[in-house]
């Protein structure tokens, strides 16, 4: 069997308060394989956002991961990773796009100072091969080299999520998460998000954990789903089972609680 990408372990996350502790995340556990699609859903303040920054090693106190807990990527414990460790490990392996990435971007510079920023903080870098190197990942995602001599305020909003999703691509990264990516973007805009990364992952071989809390959009692009509730993982299944034979009853709920979806439930396909 090959290695996960991604296993997490009996995580268990607390926010450690002055009177008492408040349990987040609860005795999680699942694996991402490499190159899938893996999503996590579930209802506002179930502890989605806890576990991708807990992944990332971005968490901060109050949040205090409980001892027993893992997280592994390829195997190796990123809770015991030194700050030096931690450097190599942002972005080379795992890439984080935020909820609202789009406004993540410094406001006073070039988009190709954005991508210089990255790729230069992992190694010497001249600027033309930089130059060269942020058109290519520009490319991907579908936007015109000349937009490395804009300001972010001169793209609009999804253009500046995929540009913003390049820059998480810049070091070829094994585990791409995306925490509610396209949330802010029209709808329109959010699915040509997701099937240019669909498309991405299968050509460059990342995995993804997506995090929404819409559960329609979810099936659509991921291979398999979690589900969440109250800091538990209640079920993990496949999309489709997910989709059509939901085996907890919270799952079928939180299908109850959507807007009803019309005709047979196609995954997002795109040509590259
Ligand atoms: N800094 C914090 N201090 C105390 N409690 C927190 C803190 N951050 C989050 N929480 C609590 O932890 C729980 C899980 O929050 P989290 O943001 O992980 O949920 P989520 O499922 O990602 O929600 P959303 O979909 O709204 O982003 C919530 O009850 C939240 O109120």
């Amino acid at each position: 069997m090959t290695t996960p990408v991604l296993s997490v372990r009996n995580l268990n996350i607390d926010y450690v308060g002055a009177e008492t502790d408040f349990h987040a995340v609860k005795d999680v556990s699942f694996d991402i394989a490499p190159g899938e699609f893996f999503g996590l859903a579930g209802e506002s303040g179930c502890g989605k956002s806890t576990i991708a920054f807990a992944v990332s090693r971005l968490h901060r106190p109050p949040a205090l991961i409980r001892t027993g807990s893992e997280i592994l990527v390829e195997g190796r414990n990123v809770l015991e990773l030194s700050d030096d460790e931690l450097r190599k490990f942002r972005w080379r392996e795992v890439a984080m796009v935020f909820q609202s990435a789009m406004n993540s971007l410094n406001p006073v510079l070039t988009i190709e100072a954005q991508f210089y920023d990255v790729l230069r903080a992992h190694g010497p870098i001249g600027r033309a091969e930089a130059r060269a190197r942020a058109t290519e990942l520009l490319k991907l995602v579908d936007i015109a080299p000349e937009r490395l001599d804009s300001y972010p305020h001169q793209c609009s909003g999804g253009m500046r999520q995929r540009i913003v999703i390049a820059i998480c691509l810049a070091l070829n990264p094994k585990l791409l998460i995306m925490d509610e990516p396209t949330t802010a973007l029209d709808v329109v805009v959010q699915r040509e998000i997701l099937q240019r990364i669909d498309v991405l992952r299968k050509k460059l071989g990342f995995a993804v954990l997506f995090i929404t809390h819409d559960l329609g959009l979810m099936v659509q692009v991921c291979d398999r789903i979690g589900i969440m509730l109250e800091g538990e993982l209640v079920e993990v299944n496949e999309a489709q089972t997910i989709y059509r034979q939901p085996q907890h009853p919270y799952t079928r709920k939180l299908w109850a609680s959507m807007p009803k979806l019309r005709g047979e439930q196609t995954r997002v396909e795109a040509s590259s």
